[in-house]
C-alpha cells in the first residue's frame, strides 16, 4: 500500500499566511532583550515554549530541565499525538507522574499547570493542529524546540521523509507565523553527515534537493521506493541520517525568516548528573547492548576497540539546547548556528574502554536473572565475530531452547537472538569507525555564559569522568528502564554465582565427553587416561591413610 506524502496538502492553512518572522519578530523583541547580560533563566522567564517530541527521551528531560530551572516560564504547549489508545492528555499526565519529574514536583507540585498539550500527529496534514489552536500558537509562542523525528535505522524512506522532512517543514510554515517568535531550536544529529570523516559547523549541500525528493516520491509506490533507497542513500548506512541531513538543509532555508539555532548531538545516552544521575528511559543505541551484556546474552559484537564512543549524555545535550535558545533569541545571529554536541574531540572515551567499564559494572551491580554471566567482548574482525555468534549465541540459545521444549515450554531464546543480531547490524556502522566533530560553536556558546549559567547549564564535557558515569549509566538501565529494585542485587550476585557453578560443572562434563570419545579412539589418549587416573587414585589413598594416622 502506499503511503501518502501530503507536503502541499499539509501545508495548506499554515504556510499561506507565512511571514517574515525574523524581521517582525526583530522589531518587537529589540528592546526586551537585554544583550548577554540577560541569564538563561532570566531570557526565559515570561516566555511561551513550543516543543515537539516531548514525550520523547530528549523532549522529556527538556520539559523537566525547563520547569526546574527555569521556574518563571510562562507555559510550555507541547505537540503530541494520541497514541496506543490513550489519549493525548492522559499521555502527558503520565508523562508527568514519571521519576524524571520528581525533583521539580518536590520543587513545585503544581507544575503540571504550566504545560498546555496540543494536538498534533505531524505527519498529518496541517501537522493536525486545530485551527484554534494554531491561532493560540501563533499568538504566544515565542521559542520553538522541534525534537521529534523518527529515529528508527529501519525506517522505510516515506515514512522518514514524512515525520523528519516534511513535517519540519510544516513546522517551519507554522514557526513564520507566529509574530512573537525569537528563536526557533531544529535538534538534528552528528551523524547527519556520517558520510564525511571530519564534520565541521556547517550545513553541507543536500543528497538531493529535497523537494525535488518529496516530489518524486510521491506518485511511487512503497514497493518501488524500499529499490531505491540504497541507491538514494548512497553512501550512509540509513534513511534516519539521510532525512536528518535533508532537514538540516530544510530548516537552513529559512534562516533569513526566523532565527535558527541546529544543535547535533552524537550518540545520546544517559544523564550524566540531573535530574539524577544514570536516568535513561529506552533501549536506543547503546542502551540496548549495555542491558543485552549485561543480561549475559550479548557475548560478541563487531566494533573498534580503538574508535572514539562518542556518547553524550542527555542532561548536557539539553543544557546545550536551553543555552543556545537563549543565544539564538538574544544575539540573533544572521546565519544559522551549527553546534556540534559531541565529546570525542573534547574528552575522547574508546569502545575498548566502555566494554570494560560496562562488565566490570554489571559484574558489581547485577541484572536480574541473567541468562549468563556478562562477559561481552567487541571485535573489528568479522570471522571473529561470527565464530563467537556461532558458539556463545546461537549453540547456547539452541540448548536453552530445547531444554525449554523438554520442560513443556515455548522455545524463545532464539527468537531473541535473532532480534538482537538484527539490532546490533544496524549499529555496527557506529561503533567501527571514527569521526572528527569540530565543536567551536559550543566553546563559544559556553564562553558566552555567565558563570552561574555555566554551573545550572553545564555542558562542559571536561569535567565527565567516563568511568563513574558508565557505571551511573548501567545502573540507571537497571533501574529506570528494567525497573528492577537495588535491594535485590544480592540474590542477583547469587544468581551469577549458581552460573558460574553451572557453566564449571557443564565444562567440566564436556572434557570428559570429549576425552572419552577421544580415548575410545587412541591408544596413547587410553595410557594417558589410565596414567592420570591412578595418580590420583594414589593421591586419595595417601590422603586418607595420612589423615587417618593423625587421628
Ligand atoms: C558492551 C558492549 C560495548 C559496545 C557497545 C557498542 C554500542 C554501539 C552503539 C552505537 C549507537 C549509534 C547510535 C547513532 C546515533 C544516533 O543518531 S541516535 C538514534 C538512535 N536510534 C536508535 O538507536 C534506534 C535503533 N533502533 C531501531 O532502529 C529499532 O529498534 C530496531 C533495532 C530496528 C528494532 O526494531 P523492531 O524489530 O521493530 O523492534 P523494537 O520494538 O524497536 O525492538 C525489538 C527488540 O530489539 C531490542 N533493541 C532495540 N534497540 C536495541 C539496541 N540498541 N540494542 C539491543 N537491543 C535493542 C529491543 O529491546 C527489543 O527487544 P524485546 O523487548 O522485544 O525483547
Ligand atoms: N537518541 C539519540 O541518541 C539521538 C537523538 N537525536 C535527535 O534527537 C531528537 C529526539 O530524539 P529522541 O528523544 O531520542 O527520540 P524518541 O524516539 O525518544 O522521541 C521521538 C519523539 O517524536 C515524537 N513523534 C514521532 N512521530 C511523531 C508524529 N508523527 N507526530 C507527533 N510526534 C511524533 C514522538 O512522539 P510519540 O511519543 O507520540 O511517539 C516522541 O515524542 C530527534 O530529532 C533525534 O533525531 C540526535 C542524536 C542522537
Amino acid at each position: 500500500m502506499s503511503t501518502e506524502l501530503s507536503e502541499g496538502q499539509g501545508l495548506d492553512g499554515l504556510g499561506e499566511q507565512a511571514t517574515n518572522g525574523k524581521t517582525r519578530q526583530s522589531d518587537i523583541c529589540s528592546g526586551t532583550t537585554g544583550g548577554s547580560m540577560v541569564s538563561i533563566a532570566e531570557y526565559y522567564a515570561g516566555k511561551n515554549v513550543l516543543i515537539t517530541g516531548a514525550t520523547g527521551f530528549m523532549g522529556k528531560v527538556l520539559v523537566e530541565k525547563l520547569l526546574r530551572s527555569c521556574p518563571e516560564v510562562k507555559a510550555l504547549y507541547l505537540l503530541v499525538r494520541p497514541k496506543a489508545g490513550q489519549s493525548m492528555q492522559q499521555r502527558v499526565s503520565d508523562m508527568m507522574k514519571c521519576k524524571l519529574f520528581d525533583r521539580v514536583r518536590e520543587d513545585n507540585p503544581d507544575f503540571h499547570q504550566k504545560i498546555i498539550p496540543i494536538s498534533s500527529e505531524l505527519i498529518q496534514p496541517g501537522l493536525a493542529i486545530s485551527p484554534e489552536d494554531v491561532e493560540r500558537l501563533t499568538a504566544c509562542i515565542n521559542i520553538v524546540f522541534h525534537c521529534a523525528a523518527t529515529i528508527r535505522f529501519d525506517e522505510p524512506l516515506k515514512h522518514a521523509l514524512q515525520l523528519n522532512v516534511i513535517a519540519t517543514q510544516k513546522l517551519l510554515s507554522l514557526a513564520q507565523q507566529m509574530h512573537h517568535l525569537e528563536a526557533f531550536i531544529h535538534i538534528s544529529t552528528a551523524y547527519a553527515n556520517c558520510n564525511r570523516r571530519h564534520i565541521d559547523e556547517v550545513i553541507y549541500p543536500p543528497p538531493v534537493e529535497p523537494k525535488k525528493l518529496i516530489e518524486s516520491l510521491e506518485w511511487m509506490d512503497d514497493g518501488i521506493v524500499r529499490d531505491i533507497t540504497p541507491r538514494l542513500i548512497g553512501t550512509r548506512p540509513n534513511t534516519y541520517t539521510y532525512t536528518k541531513a535533508l532537514a538540516e538543509y530544510v530548516v537552513q532555508q529559512e534562516q533569513d525568516k526566523l532565527n535558527i539555532g541546529i544543535i547535533r548531538p552524537s550518540i545520546v545516552g544517559a544523564s550524566w548528573q540531573e535530574p539524577f544521575p544514570g536516568w535513561i528511559d529506552n533501549f536506543n543505541g547503546p542502551s540496548g547492548v549495555f542491558i543485552a551484556a549485561g543480561k549475559g546474552i550479548l557475548r560478541t559484537m563487531r566494533a573498534n576497540n580503538d574508535a572514539v564512543a562518542d556518547l553524550i549524555p542527555v542532561d548536557v545535550v539539553i543544557n546545550l539546547t536551553l543555552a543556545a535558545g537563549w543565544y539564538t533569541a538574544v544575539h540573533r545571529p544572521k546565519n544559522a548556528v551549527v553546534y556540534n554536541c559531541t565529546t570525542g574531540g573534547i574528552n575522547p572515551f574508546h569502545w575498548g574502554e566502555i566494554e570494560h567499564h560496562v562488565m566490570s559494572s554489571f559484574k558489581r551491580n547485577p541484572l536480574e536473572q541473567a541468562f549468563r554471566r556478562p562477559n561481552a567482548n567487541i571485535t573489528s574482525n568479522y570471522l571473529i565475530n561470527q565464530y563467537w555468534i556461532l558458539v556463545s549465541h546461537k549453540f547456547p540459545a539452541l540448548i536453552y531452547d530445547l531444554f525449554l521444549r523438554l520442560s513443556g515450554q515455548k522455545p524463545q531464546m532464539m527468537r531473541i537472538f535473532n532480534r538482537l543480531h538484527k539490532a546490533i547490524g544496524l549499529l555496527e556502522y557506529f561503533s567501527s569507525q571514527d569521526w572528527e566533530w569540530n565543536s567551536e560553536n559550543m566553546t563559544m556558546l559556553m564562553n558566552q555564559l555567565t558563570p552561574e549559567d555555566r554551573k545550572t547549564f553545564n555542558f562542559d564535557v571536561r569535567q565527565l569522568n567516563w568511568p563513574e558515569y558508565i557505571e551511573n549509566y548501567c545502573i540507571g538501565t537497571k533501574k529506570y528502564v528494567l525497573n528492577e529494585d537495588m535491594s535485590d542485587i544480592p540474590a542477583a550476585r547469587q544468581h551469577l554465582r549458581k552460573l558460574r557453578n553451572i557453566r564449571y560443572t557443564f565444562n567440566t562434563l564436556l572434557v570428559v565427553f570429549i576425552w572419552r570419545v577421544f580415548i575410545a579412539r587412541s591408544q596413547m589418549a587410553r595410557n594417558i587416561w589410565y596414567f592420570v587416573v591412578s595418580l590420583c587414585f594414589k593421591f586419595l589413598s595417601y590422603f586418607r591413610a595420612s589423615s587417618t594416622i593423625t587421628n
